[in-house]
């Protein structure tokens, strides 16, 4: 919690409207018919407990940006797995409730929801075990690459661009 300690020294936030932010490229360089702006895409990742989601929804307020917490979506799968009676070890069988999961994502940092076959379950995928279970697929399964490519969808989705907390 080293690095914490320091933001006590610093000044207090200065509130800048996105436009008036010296280090935002979208809107530093006006768009022009030849030359669209470019939605922003942020990623932050970083170890349990650091701050990710902190900084990742306050910087997307701050640029008016989405918010993206991509550990809900690998947290709601397996939720919903539990939910199916779906066995976590057997990787096709998740791979194909994967493929149909009810999956919806509220990228607003103000009011961030997770819902999957239309429940709330915001809360429920916060407990130690659902934490425990959906880290347990390597990178390289089918449900891992299916939901990154949910979540390059949804971050492309944003019009003005994302923030997304954690690794796609
Ligand atoms: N700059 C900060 N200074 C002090 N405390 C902070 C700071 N940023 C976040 N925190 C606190 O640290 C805790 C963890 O923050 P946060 O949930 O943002 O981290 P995280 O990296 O997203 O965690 P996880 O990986 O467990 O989801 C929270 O209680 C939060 O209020
Ligand atoms: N099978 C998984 C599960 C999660 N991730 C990523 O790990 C981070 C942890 O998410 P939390 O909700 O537990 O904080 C997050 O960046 C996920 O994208 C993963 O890569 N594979």
């Amino acid at each position: 919690m080293g690095w914490f300690s320091g933001a006590r020294q610093q000044r207090p936030p200065t509130r800048r409207r996105p436009q008036e932010h010296p280090h935002v490229p979208t809107t530093s360089t006006p768009s022009t018919p030849d030359r669209p702006r470019r939605p922003v895409v942020v990623a932050v990742d970083g170890p349990s407990g650091s701050g990710k989601s902190s900084v990742s929804r306050a910087v997307a307020r701050r640029l008016g940006l989405a918010f993206l917490d991509t550990g809900a979506m690998y947290r709601a799968l397996t939720w919903w797995c539990l939910q199916q009676g779906v066995d976590l070890d057997d990787a096709e069988a998740v791979a194909a409730v994967c493929r149909t999961l009810p999956l919806e994502m509220g990228t607003d940092p103000d009011a961030t929801t997770v819902a999957v076959g239309g429940t709330d379950v915001a809360a429920a995928i916060r407990t130690t075990e659902i934490a425990r279970r959906s880290a347990a697929w390597p990178p390289t399964s089918t449900s891992a690459r299916r939901l990154r490519e949910r979540q390059r969808d949804l971050i492309h989705g944003a019009p003005n661009g994302c923030v997304a907390e954690g690794a796609t």
